[in-house]
């Protein structure tokens, strides 16, 4: 039995990875922590686990969690989990952090994109980014992940094939995505009140939205050249759910069956990633609480450009069902073990 201790486990990603390790038949949960509810029970705080899970949360002593676990799951806002794990922590536990601390690889870039210090830049070097799909040799051997980002996971997945094969003008790509409001944590926040987001729809971060910086590099990364790109994230009134819609013009004129071949190549042994049929493009809804990302691609032969649409769930492979999978690559586990789920539809 992997044994596991989640710090943030209150908060939206928390509460599903409380769902999704409860169920893992090879994990067993130790430690969760809270910074607000310590020493309640965590049906307390989540009703819809009385009967089912009773824990209580504990401070966030994390070198005595590590001391305890195999593994230990970082849930918490950017910039606290750098200053919490070094290499004593490392010596003694595994590390999945789910937060942006770890995923962009130069200190100035990260310190300037999230105006904070990083509070331990000497394990840069070794966190692995873990985009499963892309880095599963790397996972296998680390002891600290850098879970990526859910707008990040969903449109480095639409696009790394076509730019791994060079088919696409580098500095053409325009990323729009849509995310439900989960995305924006448990906590309160103005723009989050009910009243403030239902019944409308807006696009924030224009231009400079943190996870622009996140996408170039692992974009930059796939392709061999660097990547600048256009990001524009948009707010829409559902719970759960990104669905990303991204443009790139073709360096020369392609069919949709030669780029439906390209996809085919790169994720025909994919479990988590699954093409849609040509003419039908994914939906949220399709997703929802599964591990699974979707794609479906467009080629528009007027104006020379590749259309990919993905979705996936924010919380499941955009945070907590990725790290899952991560923690069950580095364990050698099957990647899908405690992953099962297909969507909760109608849900
Ligand atoms: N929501 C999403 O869809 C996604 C989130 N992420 C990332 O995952 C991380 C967690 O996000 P999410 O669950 O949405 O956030 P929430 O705001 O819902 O939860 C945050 C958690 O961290 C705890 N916490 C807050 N402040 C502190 C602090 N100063 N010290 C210690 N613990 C603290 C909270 O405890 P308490 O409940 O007691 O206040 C809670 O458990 C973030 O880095 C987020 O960016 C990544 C991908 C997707
Ligand atoms: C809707 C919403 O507010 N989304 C968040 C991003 C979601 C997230 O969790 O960010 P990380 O993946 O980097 O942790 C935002 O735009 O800041």
């Amino acid at each position: 039995m992997i044994k596991a201790g989640v710090i943030g486990a209150t908060g939206y990603v928390g509460t599903e990875l409380i769902r999704l390790l409860e169920k893992h038949s090879d994990v067993e949960l130790k430690y969760i922590t809270s910074k607000s509810y310590v020493g309640k029970s965590y049906d307390e705080i989540y009703e819809n686990y009385r009967g089912v899970f009773d824990m209580e949360c504990h401070e966030q002593d994390i070198e005595k969690i590590a001391d305890e676990v195999d593994v230990i799951f970082m849930a918490l806002p950017h910039g606290i989990a750098s200053k919490e794990i070094d290499e004593k922590i490392l010596e003694k536990a595994k590390v999945i952090d789910i937060g942006a601390d770890y995923r962009i690889s130069d200190q100035e870039v990260y310190e300037s994109w999230y105006n904070t210090e990083h509070g331990s830049p000497e394990l840069l070097k070794e966190a692995v980014y873990g985009l499963c799909e892309l880095k599963r040799e790397e996972v296998k051997k680390t002891r600290i992940v850098a879970n990526p980002g859910c707008y990040p996971t969903c449109s480095i997945l639409s696009l790394s094939p076509i730019l791994k094969e060079g088919l696409v003008e580098e500095d053409s790509i325009i990323i729009d995505a849509k995310s439900g409001v989960t995305g924006a944590g448990r906590s309160l926040n103005i723009g989050t009140h009910y009243t403030e987001c239902n019944e409308s729809f807006k696009a924030y971060g224009i231009a400079s939205h943190r996870h622009t910086p996140e996408i170039e590099e692992q974009l930059s990364e796939v392709s061999g050249s660097d990547i600048v790109l256009n990001f524009t994230p948009h707010l829409v009134p559902m719970n759960r759910g990104i669905l990303v819609t991204a443009y790139a013009k073709l360096k020369s004129p392609k069919s949709y069956e030669e780029i439906k071949a390209v996809y085919e190549k790169h994720y025909g042994d994919e479990h988590f990633v699954r093409l849609t049929k040509e003419g039908i493009f994914p939906e949220t809804k399709w997703v929802k609480g599964s591990n699974f990302c979707d794609i479906g691609i467009k080629v528009d032969e007027r104006t020379n450009r590749v259309i990919v649409v993905g979705a996936i769930d924010n919380m499941i492979k955009g945070a907590a069902g990725q790290a899952v999978q991560n923690m069950n690559i580095m364990f050698g586990l099957d990647e899908k073990s405690g992953l099962e789920d297909v969507s909760i539809f109608p849900g």
